[in-house]
C-alpha cells in the first residue's frame, strides 16, 4: 500500500470526472443544477426483465460522500490540482435529490432506474461510483432471478460462488443481489451477516481427503452438525460415497438428520436418479439430493429434462460472474441543466442509431397495471408535470415504431421512482433484503408468463407519453438547427 491510506471512496471515480468539475468551477458553472438518469439499453441475458439492485450500496457510498485529507494530498501532490481547487473539493458533500427504483422492482431497456438532481460538480463526480454499484448488482440480481425461474419455487438456489467472484466486494454484495433475485441462501458468512441473507453449506472433498477415507470422515463430521449434507463423489459416487453416507446415517439413528447428500461431478442426472433409489431403498425418502458443478440456467434446464432427481442447486461461477454477459452496460446521461436564468432546461445526446437518442427532460415513470387482471401493460414514462392516472383511456405507443400503439383502461399508475435523498437528507428507510427478496416476488406476479420464459421472451413495453415524445422530437429538431447554424459557418465567438 502506498502511503495515502484510509478507507475512503471519495477518489472512487475517474479522473475525467474530477477534470470536468475543476472546468465547471473555474467557470463557476460547478453550482449550476444538473438533471441525470441511469438506464440501460438492451435487456441483460436476453431476458424479459431486470431486477433493480444496488440502492442500498448507493446509499452507503452518498451517505459518506467526501474527500478525506489523504484524498486532498494525493490530488494535489500526486495528480497537480490547484489549492484553490483542492480547498473547494475539501468542502463537497452530496447535497442533491435523488429518486430511484425500489430495489427488487422489475425493471426493462430505456427507462431511468435512476434519476440524480445535484450540482453540476457532485453528480458528475459520483457517477462512476453510482454506475459501478447499479451495473453489477443489477446484473448479479438479474441472472439470480432468471436461475431461480428455472429451478422453480418448490426447490432450493443455493449461491455458491464467492471463491470464484471478481475480488471480496462482488462477492459479498453479489451475494445480496443473488438473495433479492430469489435465491433461498449464500454460503457466505459475511453476507449473512451484514444483510441478513440466510447462509447454509455442506462440506468439502477436502474433509474426505483429511480423514482419507468417506466412513470417518462423515462420522467426524456429524459429532458436531446434526443436520448433515454428506458430499459423495470425493471417489466414486455410486459404489462408495451414497452407500457410506446410508451406512453412517444408519448408525447416528436418529442423532442426526439425513438432510441431502451433495453429488458435484459426473453426469448430475444419472447420478442423482441412481442414487435417489439407493437412498429410498434405504428408508431415506426425506434425505434430498444437492448438485453442483458449474451450473447455469441452461444445464439446469436440461438436467430437469432428463428427469434428474435434484432438490437443491448450488451456483457458484456462472452466477456470481454473470458468465455469459458480463456487463449490464448501464450508462448516466445528462437530460436537464440550470441555464444562465436560473431555469431548467432540457439537453439531448443525438444518435444516429434513433434507439440510443436519450429523452430529455424531468420525467416520471408509471407502470401501469389493468385492474381487472392485475397484471402490467407496460411502463409509461410522462413528463414531471402529468398524471396519467388522471387519464381515461391512455394511449400508450411504441417510442421507435409509434405505429405500434394501444389504448388502456380501467388501469392502475403505479410511479415507480421514490425519494430517496431530497436536498442532500436521506429520507428513505431502507427495506432488509429479506424485504426486498419478497418485494421482487409481488413484482414478478404482475409480470405475464410471456415475458418470464428464459428464451426470446416477449418485449416488454416501455412507452413514452405524447408529450414526452412530442418534447423529444423538439429538442431533436431544435439541436439540427443549431447544428446546421453551425454548419453554415456562422463565427463562433467565445464568451468570456
Ligand atoms: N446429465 C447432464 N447433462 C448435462 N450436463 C451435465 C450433466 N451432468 C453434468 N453436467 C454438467 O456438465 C459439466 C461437466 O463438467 P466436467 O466434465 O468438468 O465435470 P466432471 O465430469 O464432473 O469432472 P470434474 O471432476 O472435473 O468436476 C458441468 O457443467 C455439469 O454441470
Ligand atoms: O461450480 P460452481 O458453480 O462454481 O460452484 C461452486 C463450486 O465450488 C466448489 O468446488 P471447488 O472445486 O472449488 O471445491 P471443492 O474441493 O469443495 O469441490 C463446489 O464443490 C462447487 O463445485
Ligand atoms: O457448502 C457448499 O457445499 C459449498 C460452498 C461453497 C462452494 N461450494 C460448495
Amino acid at each position: 500500500m502506498g502511503k495515502y491510506t484510509d478507507d475512503s471512496l471519495g477518489l472512487h471515480t475517474d479522473l475525467y470526472q474530477i477534470n470536468m468539475a475543476e472546468t465547471y468551477w473555474e467557470d463557476d458553472l460547478h453550482n449550476r443544477k444538473a438533471v441525470f438518469e441511469i438506464f440501460f439499453r438492451k435487456m441483460p441475458f436476453g431476458n424479459g426483465y431486470a431486477v433493480f439492485a444496488g440502492l442500498e450500496r448507493m446509499i452507503e457510498y452518498l451517505n459518506e460522500f467526501k474527500f478525506t485529507k489523504s484524498d486532498l494530498d494525493y490530488l494535489k501532490e500526486e495528480v497537480g490540482y490547484g489549492d484553490d481547487f483542492i480547498e473547494y473539493l475539501s468542502t463537497m458533500k452530496f447535497t442533491g435529490t435523488i429518486r430511484s427504483m425500489r430495489e427488487g422492482e422489475l425493471v426493462f431497456a430505456n427507462e431511468p432506474l435512476v434519476r440524480i438532481e445535484a450540482t453540476l460538480a457532485e453528480a458528475q463526480i459520483i457517477e462512476t461510483a453510482l454506475l459501478n454499484i447499479v451495473n453489477f448488482q443489477t446484473l448479479i440480481a438479474t441472472k439470480a432471478s432468471r436461475i431461480k425461474q428455472v429451478i422453480g419455487d418448490g426447490q432450493v438456489a443455493m449461491e455458491f460462488g464467492t471463491r470464484r467472484a471478481q475480488e471480496i466486494d462482488a462477492a459479498v454484495w453479489g451475494a445480496r443481489a443473488a438473495y433479492i433475485g430469489g435465491f433461498e441462501a449464500t454460503s457466505n458468512v459475511l453476507a449473512g451477516k451484514l444483510f441478513g441473507v440466510p447462509v447454509s453449506g455442506t462440506h468439502a472433498h477436502s474433509l474426505v481427503q483429511a480423514y482419507k477415507d468417506e466412513y470417518t470422515a462423515f462420522h467426524k463430521y456429524a459429532r458436531r452438525h446434526k443436520d448433515c449434507v454428506f458430499l459423495v463423489d470425493t471417489y466414486d459416487t455410486l459404489k462408495s460415497g451414497v452407500p457410506t453416507a446410508i451406512k453412517v446415517a444408519k448408525e447416528l439413528g436418529d442423532k442426526i438428520n439425513f438432510v441431502a447428500i451433495r453429488l458435484d461431478s459426473g453426469d448430475l442426472a444419472y447420478l442423482s436418479k441412481e442414487a435417489r433409489k439407493m437412498l429410498d431403498e434405504a428408508g431415506f425418502t426425506d434425505t434430498k439430493i444437492v448438485a453442483s458443478n458449474d451450473l447455469d440456467e441452461y444445464t439446469i434446464i436440461n438436467l430437469k429434462q432428463q428427469g434428474a432427481k435434484i432438490d437443491s442447486w448450488g451456483i457458484g461461477t456462472k452466477l456470481i460472474t454473470a458468465y455469459d454477459q458480463p456487463a449490464l452496460g448501464a450508462v448516466y446521461k445528462l437530460v436537464a441543466i440550470e441555464d444562465d436564468n436560473g431555469e431548467l432546461v432540457d439537453t439531448i445526446k443525438i444518435s444516429g442509431n434513433p434507439e440510443k437518442v436519450t429523452t430529455p427532460g424531468l420525467k416520471k415513470i408509471y407502470r401501469i397495471i389493468n385492474v381487472r387482471n392485475k397484471k402490467s401493460e407496460g411502463d409509461y414514462i410522462a413528463m414531471e408535470d402529468e398524471n396519467p392516472q388522471d387519464e381515461k383511456r391512455l394511449k400508450m405507443f411504441h417510442p421507435i415504431h409509434t405505429f405500434i400503439s394501444k389504448y388502456v383502461t380501467n388501469f392502475e399508475a403505479k410511479e415507480l421512482h421514490h425519494d430517496i435523498f431530497v436536498n442532500g437528507k436521506l429520507v428513505y428507510e431502507v427495506p432488509t433484503a429479506k424485504e426486498i427478496q419478497q418485494y421482487t416476488k409481488e413484482n414478478m406476479a404482475v409480470l405475464w408468463d410471456e415475458y418470464k420464459r428464459s428464451l426470446n421472451p416477449a418485449e416488454y413495453p416501455v412507452d413514452l407519453s405524447q408529450k414526452c415524445w412530442d418534447n423529444k422530437m423538439e429538442n431533436i429538431e431544435e439541436v439540427k438547427r443549431r447544428v446546421e447554424e453551425m454548419g453554415k459557418g456562422e463565427d463562433q465567438t467565445l464568451q468570456q
